[in-house]
């Protein structure tokens, strides 16, 4: 069975990327590219870390009005990557827009809210009650917008998965035990994250900045 790991790439050096996938092959699923990525090499380098031929996560985080997205993902259509991001918060309308514009082949997943949020972020942002009733509440609207699956912390995965069975759940802010957390909030283990119900575990730093990527990639593994 292919690995649950998705590595967020996120380096604006094609060649760094493709050296960084080439350690880490044999004990990833596939490669996210985000925004860092996509600003410097365009779709011309996600169809040249496409030819590497693992399955591509597209991570834009779409988020504006629902033809200024369903136009974007419309031209982003050739790319064909197997899974695409938007914002839950642009709405129901955006998002049942974006999955009409997407390739069939392709996962439109919403993020519900960014795991570097805790509750505090949402009080200073005027919303109402905690993370885990946001992102259910954001997960509930995914499903009804006829999304694939949500994008959520491992906190949440299992209350988000009760709601959806049959969703797919991306779950970032993955750390292993003792790793240091950087600017996410919202943390849990990959193996909770999997425990929990996550389809794919997205891991950035904790590989990309390691001296041996491939021996942490690795150690990340066994714990799965
Ligand atoms: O959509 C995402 O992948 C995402 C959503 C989210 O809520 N939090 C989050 O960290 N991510 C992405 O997951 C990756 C996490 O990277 P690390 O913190 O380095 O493991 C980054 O590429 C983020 O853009």
């Amino acid at each position: 069975m292919r690995s649950p790991i998705y590595v967020a790439l996120d380096t604006p050096d094609i060649d760094r990327a493709k050296a960084v996938t080439s350690a880490i092959r044999n004990h990833i699923g596939g490669i996210k590219l985000g925004l860092e990525f996509f600003a410097a090499n365009g779709p011309a380098g996600i169809k040249e870390m496409a030819a590497l031929g693992l399955p591509i996560f597209l991570d834009l985080k779409l988020h504006d009005i629902p033809n200024t997205v369903a136009k974007a993902i419309q031209a982003l259509r050739p790319l064909e990557p197997a899974i695409l991001t938007v914002h839950a918060s642009g709405g129901r309308a955006m998002m049942e827009d974006a999955k009409a514009a997407a390739p069939i082949d392709t996962k439109v997943v919403a993020v519900t809210m960014l795991t570097s949020l805790d509750d505090s972020d949402l009080h200073d942002m005027g919303i109402a009650g905690e993370a885990h009733d946001h992102v259910v509440r954001m997960t509930e609207l995914a499903r009804e917008a006829g999304l694939d699956g949500v994008v959520c912390s491992g906190r949440e995965v299992k209350a988000a998965k009760k709601i959806w069975p049959d969703g797919f759940f991306v779950v970032p802010g993955v750390r292993p035990v003792a790793g240091n957390s950087g600017d996410q909030k919202r943390v849990v283990t990959p193996a909770d994250a999997l425990h929990s119900g996550a389809s794919i575990i997205v891991i950035g730093r904790p590989i990309t900045q390691a001296e041996e990527p491939d021996l942490a990639a690795r150690a990340i593994e066994a714990t799965l």
